[in-house]
């Protein structure tokens, strides 16, 4: 009979427990543990009866997550392990994987989907649908554990993490698609900090930014005298990424004549420079990007087919910061940092309401125009506290929209004349607001709690999952999957609240 014994290692008793049943009503038999010592205790002394499947938490008192994840790599390597943690950034995604995790998930978490992974994770390994591309068994820990400057803790943001680390290992190819300003560039920099190549140079070229003509040149190079203009022997940007990555941005523009000879380039890895005979060999990994509809251009003949199949071994798609507004705060706030310093001058605060204006603004140049958005209030905001009447024209026209609607606080702090201290003190006003509301929930369940009847409080508690679901919902006018993301849930468990009511 299959081995359906998995332990979990959590700190957190409730993530215990509610692992637990989700793990017993599927058919497995969880040992819990609360403790990382117990847990290395119980593996040494198990003698062959062994768990299927290990899930940990990260962050816990004395050894962590990752040093138990390493043990189990060195003594039981055969046992997949699911890391899951709190904290979640790209960081320990990459960790994670790197120390051979099956799996990473950042809480909180779908159980669904918990136990979808717990399946796939005991399936016999032949039946496992592997990534495609070249896996590199021994790699080079070279994670440097630096900050590589992706923010983001939406569950958009976070799957993108996920993919990053799991990818981490391997030098595939990468399609990354999303909007303009989304930062497809900066994750393609990421994929190859976190690749076995992270030591060899990453090369990016931007089809949009150079004339169609010398594209090829740009490319692979050229003799002296190729063409007219070309004084010297030049090596190409393949040459110069060598071994390391070539980020090849808005793919969607390279004219064909070009396309076909990186297509050969790529299979054969070797191309003749521009008016060369010698044959130049190189290894590089290419991620390519676009903003386009590539399968559009396919049809319209615009782009190859086949080489779209070629660099599509992997594709992620970037969240527009619409998909992502919950990051817009923690971005915002980066932005001013980055701001001020490079600048030189002091770093501005926004308002409650400020904040909430960019949350709800529209955001079609996505990542890079609210950057650009926080250097201009760094430079043109008067006081150091930042208020609504004092961001860009095209935000403030979407605060008369608004006001009154989603973001109270606007209309109650308004948007008229107000000196530096009035707009340092709106700040308090917000926080007020905030506080209103949380002394009226707590009196409600002091209530509640204040008596013989303990389900009240639960009561309570579901009705304010309801009012969040409805919110949700309205706001994304009945999209269950957006609806899902807003909440920080899985789709499955979203349905499931709604089959209950
Ligand atoms: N998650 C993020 N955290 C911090 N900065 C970000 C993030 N995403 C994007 N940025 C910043 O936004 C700007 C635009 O990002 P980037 O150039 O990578 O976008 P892109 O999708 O490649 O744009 P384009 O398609 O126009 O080339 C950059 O300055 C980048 O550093």
């Amino acid at each position: 009979m299959m081995n359906r014994v998995v332990w979990i290692l959590d700190d957190d008793s409730s993530i215990r427990w509610v692992l637990e049943r989700a793990f017993k009503g599927a058919g497995w038999q969880p040992r819990l543990f609360a403790e990382p010592t117990f847990f290395l205790q119980a593996l040494t002394e198990s003698g062959g009866e062994t768990p299927a499947l290990v899930l940990t938490d990260v962050r816990m008192p004395g050894t962590d997550g990752m040093q138990v994840l390493q043990e189990i790599q060195q003594r039981f390597a055969d046992i997949p392990v699911i890391v899951m943690t709190a904290h979640s950034d790209l960081e320990s995604a990459v960790k994670a994987f790197k120390g051979g995790a099956f799996e990473y998930l950042p809480k909180p978490f779908d159980l669904d989907e918990v136990i979808a992974i717990a399946e796939r994770a005991v399936k016999p390994k032949q039946q496992e649908s592997s990534e495609a591309g070249e896996k590199v068994p021994e790699h080079a820990d070279n994670d440097t554990g630096n900050d590589t400057g992706i923010i983001g803790e939406s569950a958009a943001m976070q799957e993108v993490f996920r993919a990053i680390g799991r990818l981490s290992r391997s030098s595939v190819s990468v399609l990354l698609t999303g909007e303009s300003g989304t930062g497809k560039e900066l994750v393609a920099k990421a994929l190859h900090d976190h690749s076995p190549r992270a030591e060899k140079p990453f090369v990016a070229l931007n089809m949009a930014a150079i004339p169609g003509e010398l594209i090829e040149s740009e490319l692979f190079g050229h003799e002296k005298g190729a063409f007219t203009g070309a004084q010297s022997r030049r090596a190409g940007r393949f040459q110069q990424a060598d071994g390391g990555t070539l980020f090849l941005d808005e793919i969607g523009d390279m004219p064909l004549a070009v396309q076909t000879r990186l297509l050969r380039a790529l299979a054969e890895g070797q191309f003749y420079p521009v008016g060369s005979h010698q044959l130049a060999t190189v290894n590089v990994r290419v991620i390519a990007a676009t903003h386009i509809d590539l399968r559009k251009a396919i049809d319209e003949g615009r782009f190859r087919e086949d080489l779209y199949h070629r660099l599509n071994v992997i594709h992620l798609q970037l969240p527009s910061l619409q998909e992502r507004r919950s990051d817009i705060p923690a971005l915002a706030e980066h932005f001013l940092f980055i701001a001020a310093k490079e600048l030189q001058m002091p770093q501005k605060r926004l308002t409650p309401a400020a904040f909430g204006q960019l949350q709800t603004a529209a955001w079609p140049g996505n990542v890079r125009q609210l950057e650009n958005t926080c250097r201009w209030i760094t430079v043109m905001a008067s006081g150091d506290v930042v208020d609504v009447d004092e961001l860009p024209a095209d935000l403030q026209r979407i605060a008369a929209e608004t006001a009154g609607e989603s973001v109270g606080q606007v209309s109650i702090l308004g948007t008229g004349e107000q000196d530096s201290e009035q707009q340092a003190s709106a700040v308090v006003i917000g926080q007020k607001l905030q506080n209103n509301w949380r002394e009226g929930l707590q009196a409600e369940l002091l209530a509640a709690l204040d008596g013989t009847n303990n389900t009240r409080c639960a009561e309570v508690l579901a009705e304010i999952e309801q009012l969040a679901i409805d919110a949700a919902l309205q706001q994304t006018k009945g999209h269950r999957q957006q609806a899902a993301e807003r909440l920080g849930w899985g789709r499955n468990t979203l349905t499931r609240k709604l089959s209950k009511r």
